[in-house]
């Protein structure tokens, strides 16, 4: 029998960064809180990272009421519009920016975390103790933390730093296609406490779930779970608010235009973004050799499978084939990334231009940020510890040839599996 639980609060949710990915998120979500007012509040917050934004002379937007730098906040609000990260593309207007993180989440029980990767950690110092205790997360962060104690996802840390259960978004998605309302698909791996993969039930009325059997609570409240190796105690979201199914976290992100897929593989879905961005920087750099597709396909093919590999190797069980070759955030990610990626993009130039690629970054991205280089050093870091870096070559080619040590002319050689038994 269907639930007919009429719920006294409605999920408020926050963005937690405004960049190319983070405004277009924030676009999405927004479209969704207005069409689904039963389950979301309207108004989305996101919080930006304040700057002062001078808006160019040739831009419709320029008039003399903003000849000077202004907040870039102050912009969005105003323009419904993110000038500098997502230019030419309308907001909704229930997208509110604010420049205050903790003012951001006051009341939010949904935290959507869209930032570059090195900044995540500041980020969560600054939320710690300051969000709902209940609240429930998604990382769409491409990218890994390497520490001391190895190397973590995002969704876990950002889960652990702050108490809360976090899932991850990611997919085949260049922020400025999905803003532009160009069709892709995206994977969304939502697996807290309590939810039964066959019939997701993360939250229950008191009593019965949604298909009439009786749940006990006392398992859904302050359960223990244990992401690599650790435990700790999560709330459990409050039976006043509709439940965060699969069907109403699916809700929050699907639009005509960006279709999800629910799952259950955080690991796998935070996996093959993060690791893409490295096989998307080697695929740059033989691009821009002028090798041409089948170089750029052997570099794609030697990726995946160390990505898989790698999942397999350091987050064992959890981590599923499956989701790096059927999902949209495996091999389809990898591709669209090694089309029209900035890191693709990025690392071309460099080769082709033979210059730095952060010089490349900061010329071309105007304050984008790119991911893959940080990955590559963290990621070697990590595998250099575990003395694993000759088991995964293409990655440690790209460090290397981050470091100056290998030329992107060494890559056939490198990852060679001839070469490797020599
Ligand atoms: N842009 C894209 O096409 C896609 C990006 N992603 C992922 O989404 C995540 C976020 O990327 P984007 O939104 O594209 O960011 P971005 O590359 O546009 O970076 C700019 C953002 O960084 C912020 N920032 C700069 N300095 C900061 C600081 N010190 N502290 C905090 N924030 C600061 C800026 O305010 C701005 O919001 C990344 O992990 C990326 O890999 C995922 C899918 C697509
Ligand atoms: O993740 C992306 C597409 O899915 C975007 O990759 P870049 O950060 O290389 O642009």
């Amino acid at each position: 029998m269907a639930s007919l639980a009429v719920h006294s609060r409605k999920h408020k949710v926050c963005v937690v960064g405004s960049g190319n990915w983070g405004t277009t998120i924030a676009k999405v979500v927004a479209e969704n809180t207005q069409q689904h007012s039963d389950i979301f509040e309207a108004e989305v917050q996101m919080w930006v990272f304040e700057e002062e934004y001078q808006i160019p002379k040739d831009s419709k937007h320029y008039d003399a009421s903003n000849a000077q730098p202004q907040k870039l906040t102050e912009l969005i609000n105003r323009l419904h519009e993110n000038p500098k990260y997502l230019p030419d593309i309308a907001l909704p207007k229930n997208v509110v920016a604010n420049p205050d993180i903790v003012n951001a989440v006051k009341d939010a029980s949904i935290l959507v975390f869209n930032l570059p990767h090195q900044f995540i950690g500041k980020a969560c110092e600054q939320l710690k103790g300051k969000i709902l205790p209940y609240a429930r997360g998604i990382s769409c962060i491409k990218g890994l933390e390497v520490s001391e104690h190895g190397c973590e996802l995002h969704s876990e840390s950002i889960g652990e730093k702050l108490g809360i259960y976090c899932g991850a978004l990611s997919g085949a998605n260049i922020a400025t296609e999905v803003a532009q309302e160009k069709w892709s698909e995206t994977t969304v791996a939502y697996d807290p406490p309590g939810m039964d993969s066959k019939h997701p039930t993360p939250q229950a009325t008191p009593g019965t779930s949604p298909h009439g059997s009786h749940v006990d609570l006392s398992k859904l409240q302050g359960e223990d779970r244990t992401l690599n190796g650790k435990k700790r105690k999560l709330q459990a979201l409050p039976t006043e608010y509709p439940p965060l199914t699969h069907r109403n976290m699916k809700k929050l992100f699907h639009r005509p235009y960006f279709h999800v897929n629910m799952c259950s593989d955080v690991a796998g879905v935070s996996l093959g973004g993060a690791l893409k961005n490295i096989v998307a920087l080697a695929a740059g750099f033989v691009d821009g050799l002028g090798w041409g597709d089948n170089a750029k396909a052997a570099v794609m093919r030697v990726g995946i499978m160390e990505s898989v590999k790698f999942g397999k190797m350091f987050f064992g069980g959890s981590v599923r084939t499956k989701t790096f070759t059927e999902e949209s955030c495996g091999v389809a990610d990898l591709i669209t990334s090694c089309s029209g990626g900035r890191n693709f993009r990025c690392a071309k130039m460099a080769v082709a231009e033979g210059k730095p690629i952060g010089e490349i970054e900061k010329r071309e991205l105007n304050g984008q940020q790119l991911q893959g280089t940080g990955t590559a050093y963290e990621v070697n870091s990590f595998l250099k510890n575990e003395g694993k870096e000759q088991e995964f070559p293409l990655f440690t080619a790209v460090y290397n040839i981050l470091e100056g040590k290998n030329k992107p002319e060494d890559i056939p050689e490198l990852v060679d599996p001839s070469k490797q038994e020599e």
